[in-house]
């Protein structure tokens, strides 16, 4: 069978309809450059950012329009807003990308000020908890908290990741553990674990059709059970993959954990951005440390040339930390190798220790441990509380 190029990659997605059902989106000028790499395909869609929620469906539909044409292995199709946009709406401006001077942000706690509340109760034996957070769905947060975690423990720190995401808990899958914790005297539960890492998830819990109906105060409960009735042991750090978005789960960590800093993820395109940037306002005004951003699926590393394409417009998360004076973290790049290991339960981390990617989670970790431990020490221990 002949290879399926971008021209026909195209021509296939003028099959799909613009925003509003009107002409194709190929014809309005939307679709980026098609790139083909290993028989699949990669390219982003251009709409209005305010309306990136509600075009979701056409994002899926070029996806399956070009996955389904013969001879194709896979697509993978981003919206993103960086382009006048197609409805007639302002267009959102992207922020220019640039050299960074060094990170310069070693001590990210600034000593508590005078009248500011009261430290919250911390969990006995955790020193530290970062939440892994992102502003929207699907930017590979939990891919990316699994791997920082396990990233820390390969730089020797006791680890253990909690899935605080209760309505689509990934944790489970990414680490390849199922079935449920067993209770230790029928009080404190035994957190699951693999590839030496504790992890605890809602999905160990109860089944995502229950928890779909959960309302704020049930969350609430919920995850500060799982924070305060398991047996974490000691451990250095906590990682929290939280939940995307800005509601009531993360308000819960926010308000009531001693969380020691938080670690934003966001893709390149101007809509992960923008949403990004409210995930660090968020953190910002509950004065939360941001341990800093990081840019997932950066740029794309063909497999069989190993040169590196912009297809997302790379770069976009560092200038972005540069603005508001984040610490920039570091650039994964979109791997299939990422997005394969992951999905079946191994995650990079631990199928390819010593592979590029990995060094690049250990980097962003690194960084992070920096920050945690800086001068040697814990920089914001939780206190010991007795449990009555
Ligand atoms: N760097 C990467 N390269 C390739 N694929 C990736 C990368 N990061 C994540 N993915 C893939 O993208 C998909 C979404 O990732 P993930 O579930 O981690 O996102 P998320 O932001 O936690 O999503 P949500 O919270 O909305 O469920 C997964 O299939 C994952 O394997």
């Amino acid at each position: 069978m002949a290879e399926v190029t971008s021209k026909d990659v195209l021509e296939k997605l003028k099959t799909v309809r613009g925003p509003d059902m009107e002409g194709n989106i190929v014809d309005l000028g939307l679709v980026s450059d098609v790139f083909i790499s290993d028989g699949k395909a990669y390219f982003s869609i251009t709409v209005p950012a305010e309306r990136a929620k509600e075009l979701e469906p056409l994002r899926q539909a070029a996806e399956r329009a070009v996955k389904d044409m013969p001879g194709m292995k896979g697509a993978f199709a981003a919206l993103t807003a960086d382009k006048k946009a197609a409805s007639g709406q302002a267009p959102v401006s992207r922020p220019q990308a640039g050299p960074v001077q060094g990170h310069g942000h070693a001590h990210p706690h600034p000593p508590r000020p005078a009248g500011a509340p009261a430290p919250k109760p911390g969990i006995p034996g955790v020193k530290h908890i970062i939440a892994v957070a992102s502003g929207k769905g699907g930017v590979g947060k939990s891919t990316t908290s699994v791997n920082i975690a396990l990233a820390l423990q390969s730089l020797g720190l006791k680890t253990a990741i909690l899935d605080a995401d209760i309505y689509g808990p990934s944790v489970p899958r990414l680490l390849g553990v199922s079935g449920r914790p067993q209770q230790i005297d029928g009080k404190i539960i035994k957190p699951m674990e693999n590839y030496g890492l504790k992890a605890m998830s809602m999905g160990f819990l109860v089944d995502e059709d229950v928890a779909m109906i959960w309302r704020g105060p049930m969350i609430q409960s919920a995850l500060l059970q799982m924070l305060r009735e398991v047996a974490w042991g000691d451990l250095d750090v906590l990682v929290v993959d939280m939940p995307p978005g800005t509601g009531d789960a993360q308000l819960t960590m926010a308000q009531q954990v001693p969380l020691s800093g938080a670690v934003i993820v966001s893709t390149p395109q101007d809509l992960a951005l923008i949403d990004a940037r409210k995930a660090v306002t968020m953190f910002k005004k509950v004065e939360i440390p941001l341990l800093g951003l990081v840019e997932n699926m950066s740029h794309f590393i063909c497999p069989s040339c190993g040169t590196s394409h912009d297809i997302f417009g790379h770069g976009g998360a560092r200038a972005e930390a540069e603005k508001i004076g984040v610490p920039f973290l570091g650039e994964i790049p979109l791997a299939m190798t990422i997005r394969e290991n992951s999905d079946s339960g191994t995650p990079v981390m631990v199928s390819a220790a010593d592979g590029p990617h990995a060094k690049v989670y250990r980097e962003i970790a690194t960084k992070i441990a920096d920050q945690l431990f800086a001068d040697g020490k814990a920089v914001r221990t939780a206190p010991e509380i007795i449990f009555e």
